[in-house]
């Protein structure tokens, strides 16, 4: 039972702290944004929105699997934590806490608002073995479509999810297979746009550094816009997931859908759809009532 406004009594200003403690952070860096827009992604898909992902007790903790690689933000949400602490004791959930930084951080980099419902609590295990069925990079269009089906989340979600890579950076880390070594023979993606390639491998060259980083919007990685949707159409997605997204029926159509010549009269638009998207998968396995607690702290238990 999810809603908006849940701390409209217990905690008024809840709203206004997280805001403000996302807009300092994302005035002294442009990664905070999309930092904290990944992090709710993550969260929401390993036992649900809960707050899982923001444990750090040791070598077991979820937040150190595999998939989670390159995630970031932790400090800004544990700071709105500590600042909701000091006004509203025991009130707040992190796993709210992620749901509105992430809002915010859409709108901080020009995206739409959205309300955010809220009353989640915060989860009680934190396991690295829980976050195996991440999405991940390497994983065909059907197994892509099947997990985030098995969260709910149609076809569809999952184009207008993951043009969520509007903002942010991909290390070349997640580049290494696309560039080098594409399966069956070797070599680079043929589907990579011959202008594209070679800007993807001087960042990224074989044997390189694995942490460089590349926008995965080329030419619109600071701004929420759908131009990812057109490089994705046009075969200049970065990630190989984003590309996959336009070789099977359903997803492309759902890509092409914001294209047709129709489109600007016929149906909501992109930014409409990826806000519902995003209150879609904000509620996925979700505590709420008396499951779960709130944390004191956000990456450690009570
Ligand atoms: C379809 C499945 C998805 C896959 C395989 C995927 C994969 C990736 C990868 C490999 C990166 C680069 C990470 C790094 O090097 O730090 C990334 C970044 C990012 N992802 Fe996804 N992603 C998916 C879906 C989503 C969804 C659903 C969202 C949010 C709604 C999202 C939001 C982001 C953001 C904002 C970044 C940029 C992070 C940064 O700049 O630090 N992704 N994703
Ligand atoms: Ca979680």
């Amino acid at each position: 039972q999810l809603r908006v406004g849940f701390y409209g009594n217990t905690c008024p200003d809840a709203e206004n702290i997280v805001r403000d403690v996302v807009g300092e952070a994302a005035a002294s860096s442009k990664d905070v944004a999309p930092h904290l827009l990944r992090l709710h992604f993550h969260d929401c898909f390993v036992e649900g929105c809960e707050g899982s992902i923001l444990i750090q007790n040791g070598t077991t903790a979820e937040k150190g699997a595999f998939g989670h690689q390159g995630l970031q933000g932790f400090d800004v949400i544990e700071n709105a934590k500590a600042q909701l602490e000091a006004v509203c004791p025991g009130v707040v959930s992190c796993a709210d806490i992620v749901a509105l930084a992430a809002r915010d951080a859409i709108v901080l980099a020009n995206g739409p608002f959205y309300q955010v419902e809220t009353g989640r609590r915060d989860g009680l295990v934190s396991d690295k073995s829980l976050a195996d069925n991440m999405p991940d990079v390497g994983d065909s269009i059907q197994v892509l479509k099947t997990k985030f089906q098995q969260k709910g989340l149609t076809a569809k979600d999952l184009v207008v999810l993951s043009a969520a890579h509007t903002i942010g950076t991909t290390a070349c880390f997640f580049m290494t297979n696309r560039l080098y070594n594409f399966p069956p023979n070797g070599g680079s993606d043929p589907s990579i746009d011959p202008q594209l390639l070679p800007e993807l491998t001087s960042t990224c060259p074989k044997n390189g550094d694995v942490n460089a980083r590349l926008p995965m919007d080329r030419g619109s990685g600071q701004t929420f816009d759908d131009q990812i949707l057109r490089n994705i159409r046009s075969g200049f997605a970065v990630l190989r997931s984003d590309a996959s997204l336009y070789e099977d029926e359903a997803t492309r159509s759902a890509v092409d859908s914001y294209f047709g010549f129709l489109a600007p009269f016929l149906g909501p638009s992109f930014e409409q759809d990826f806000a519902a998207a995003m209150i879609k998968m904000g509620r996925i396995e979700v505590k709420t009532g008396s499951q779960g607690t709130i944390r004191r702290v956000c990456s450690a238990f009570n």
